[in-house]
């Protein structure tokens, strides 16, 4: 019934490692991985660069909610600690859905602070955007356009430039 968007970063420990640990686990629900990306840290800048993807996954039995419970149960293989008092801070694995569109093309909206869809701050990153062109060329954010106007617009634009695809670390190369 769904198709969704995942944006996977690491910052601490095997980066590519744990990327490769969410392809891995979502199986036959992935459908297109973006290049690997080394990203300044957005947010909280005293922190060691990320490799960032995007991942593209449908899953006809999915809802919204199962996609978050996935990316969770995602997260916490790969050993995820989350530090309370550091909103935007180091990770093994981030996994976030970034959107979830119905069969029919209409895209999955939600308010709930548990599960926020689109989610509330892609439209803001170079290092989520960026990937999902690779997979999704024409994509675009439900509220704010087409991605390719986003990241054309200042600030993306300069933030765009500090994003290095890392051609050497394929997601999708033998394991
Ligand atoms: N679209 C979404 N994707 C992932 N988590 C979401 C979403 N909307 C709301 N959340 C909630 O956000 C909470 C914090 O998630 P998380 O720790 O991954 O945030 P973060 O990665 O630090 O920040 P950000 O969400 O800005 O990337 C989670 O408990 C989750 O339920
Ligand atoms: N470059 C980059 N910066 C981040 C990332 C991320 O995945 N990549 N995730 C964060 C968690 O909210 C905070 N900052």
């Amino acid at each position: 019934m769904t198709r969704a968007v995942l944006s996977v970063g690491s910052n601490l420990g095997d980066r590519i490692g744990h990327l490769r640990s969410a392809v891995r686990a979502l199986d036959g629900a992935l459908v297109a991985a973006s290049e690997v990306y080394e990203t300044p840290p957005w947010g909280d800048p005293d922190q060691p660069p990320y490799l960032n993807a995007v991942l593209l996954v449908r899953d006809p039995a999915a809802s919204a909610r199962d996609w978050l419970g996935r990316a969770r149960a995602i997260e916490e293989a790969a050993g995820r600690v989350r530090d309370p008092e550091r909103r935007f801070g180091p990770r093994s694995l981030d996994v976030d859905v970034i959107g979830v569109w119905a069969d029919d093309g209409a895209p999955v909206r939600s308010d709930a602070p548990e599960l926020t869809l689109p989610h509330p701050r892609a439209h803001l990153r170079a290092f989520v955007l960026r990937p999902w062109l690779d997979v999704e060329p024409d994509a675009a954010l439900p509220g704010h356009g087409p991605v390719t106007a986003l990241l054309a617009a200042e600030p993306l634009a300069t933030e765009l430039v500090a994003l290095r695809p890392r051609g050497d670390l394929p997601l999708e190369s033998t394991w």
